[in-house]
């Protein structure tokens, strides 16, 4: 079946070449394809598996989709999503979500027609893996397994110098104001430039400026003009803030925060900004120097959970670098923030912030229900922790508390949310609707798409039985004046197998599209948008 497979992905390869731009429609190795899946359905039915939580079956695949439904014109432009799409190197399997070999999946809209695509993001740890059939550098939770104390000690070494350390960019994905797309995780050497067109990958994006630094937030915070995002100080706890202009390669710092407690910062997968603020989260998931040498998985990976050492949210001038607020708030876990804005009275001052995110209750066991045997093994099982829009309120007159509360009833996305998206108009300023992903139980992975109102504070769920969505996006109608006028893009992995592409009204969040895949993708994590305009 991989050769059929490979066979078809050569035709499409060939009649891609062929063609400037447009679309060819590649009938006969679309047949081929299709009986090719027809196999591998059968096979995934056998398992009574989703295809969400399996390897990706090649390397790469092009075609155009067939619709069902109709795709509003309006819609031109290119979803990227990315995400660990591949979890076994030869006969090795790896055990969690977050560690698999990045895949791209491209799906470019164009007048009403829609042509899909996935290949492998060409990493110096997806390379050295395949070479040498084994992993070679340490992943989110595995590691290579050190044979002695000698190479414990280089261990040590090659963590701090960073060379041990992936580039599996397997995490975010930006367009940044000049045009580059990049592909992003934990590690600053993770940062992976590659061609939106062909998905190629064209290379590491280098950080010109000489600062350093291992690791980063998977996401920064990117607007037209600037990239901004945080750097975690594992030596001297605190976070150094960054700013890099677009069209250059060179950091800038903006400020530090010192961290309130320790003896490491907490874990900044995500953070916010206002306007004119950064937001710099301080949860008691800290990252823990220790788990991050071991080669073995902890239950909490390469963090510790430390709750004595207190919680806390800082506030940086993003204009002078100054912390203006650092206030000690409920415990929190938080992987993904979802918007910020300020507060102002009635005579225009700004007199606090408010920073939304997806809470998970003050509880960091989702990590390790993340691991892929749970999410294989205990499907329909309801053992997806709780989670929440968690609203942090954090007071600009220094006062020494800031308040965290759930911003809507959390029954009404079914107790789950996390991979959020929003208007991005709406970015940094006050907004009222998020995307996400929220659950339908008895479920073990959030199972369901959920449009929140934070005005009326009630949502909106799409749900397909059995089926896994991936974070659903928003993109915005040209033109458009409401926050909602748009659609949302999903790709959904269905109980039978198989998977499709899904765009929802933002408005009504009906279904208006689905167009199916030849064959299922695995999960991804997160997606942009390229509008035609910009691709010229
Ligand atoms: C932590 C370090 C590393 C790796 C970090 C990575 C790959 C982190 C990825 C985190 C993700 C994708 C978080 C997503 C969370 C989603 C949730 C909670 C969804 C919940 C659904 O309900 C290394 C780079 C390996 C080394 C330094 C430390
Ligand atoms: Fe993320």
């Amino acid at each position: 079946m991989t050769t059929l497979l490979i066979n078809c992905n050569t035709a499409l390869m060939a009649s891609r070449t062929k063609r400037k731009k447009g679309y060819s429609v590649v009938r006969a190795a679309t047949d081929k394809l299709s009986k090719a899946v027809t196999v591998e359905k059968t096979e995934l039915r056998k398992a009574g598996k989703l295809a969400a939580w399996t390897s990706i079956r090649q390397e790469r695949w092009e075609g155009e989709l067939q619709l069902q439904g109709e795709i509003p014109l309006w819609l031109n432009g290119t979803y990227l999503r990315n995400g660990p799409g591949l979890w076994h190197i030869a006969d090795y399997y790896f055990r969690h979500l977050f560690d698999g070999y990045a895949t791209l999946v491209r799906l470019h809209f164009h007048h009403g027609r829609l042509v899909a695509s996935h290949r492998q993001i060409e990493s110096e740890a997806y390379k050295a893996a395949k070479k040498n059939n084994r992993l070679c550098y340490r992943e989110f939770s595995e590691a290579p397994k050190p044979d002695g104390f000698f190479s414990y000690v280089g261990g040590l070494a090659q963590l701090f110098s960073g060379a041990s350390l992936t580039d599996n960019a397997n995490t975010g994905i930006v367009r940044l104001g000049d045009g580059r797309v990049v592909c992003l995780t934990e590690t600053v050497k993770g940062s992976i430039q590659i061609d939106p067109e062909t998905l190629g990958t064209i290379g590491r994006f280098v950080y010109t400026d000489g600062l350093g630094g291992l690791i980063h937030s998977a996401h920064p915070v990117v607007t037209e003009t600037e990239l901004v995002t945080l750097l975690p100080d594992l030596v001297r706890a605190g976070y150094t803030v960054v700013r890099m202009e677009a069209g250059t390669n060179e950091r800038r710092v903006v400020g530090r925060v010192e961290c309130r407690g320790g003896p490491a910062p907490g874990w900044v997968h995500s953070f916010t900004m206002t306007e004119h603020y950064v937001v710099v989260p301080e949860m008691p998931l800290r990252y823990s120097a220790e788990n991050l040498l071991r080669a073995e998985p902890t239950p909490f990976y390469k963090f510790e959970w430390r709750p004595e050492s207190g919680s806390y949210v800082h506030v940086m001038c993003k204009a002078s670098g100054r912390v203006v607020a650092s206030v000690e708030v409920p415990p929190f876990v938080t992987f993904h923030f979802i918007n910020a804005y300020e507060a102002v009275d009635d005579d225009g001052r700004i007199t606090a912030i408010i920073a939304d995110c997806c809470e998970h209750n003050a509880n960091a066991s989702i990590l390790d229900k993340l691991r892929l045997q749970n999410l294989q093994s205990l499907t329909g099982q309801d053992v997806l922790p709780n989670a929440r829009v968690g609203r942090f309120r954090i007071p600009l007159d220094g006062r020494s508390a800031g308040t965290l509360e759930s911003a809507l009833d959390p029954e009404e996305h079914g107790r789950g949310i996390d991979m959020c998206s929003i208007n991005p108009t709406y970015q940094s300023r006050p907004y009222r609707y998020a995307y996400a992903c929220g659950a339908q139980r008895p479920c073990n992975f959030p199972n369901t798409l959920t449009k929140i109102d934070l005005l009326e504070r009630k949502a909106k769920n799409w749900h397909d039985k059995g089926s896994i969505p991936s974070e659903p996006f928003f993109v915005a109608r040209p033109g458009a004046t409401e926050e909602d006028d748009g659609v949302v893009i999903s790709m959904v992995s269905g109980q039978d197998g198989e998977g499709y592409a899904l765009i929802l009204d933002g408005s009504s969040f009906e279904e208006i599209a689905r167009a199916k895949f030849p064959y299922a993708l695995p999960y991804g994590l997160h997606g942009c948008w390229i509008p035609e305009a910009a691709i010229g």
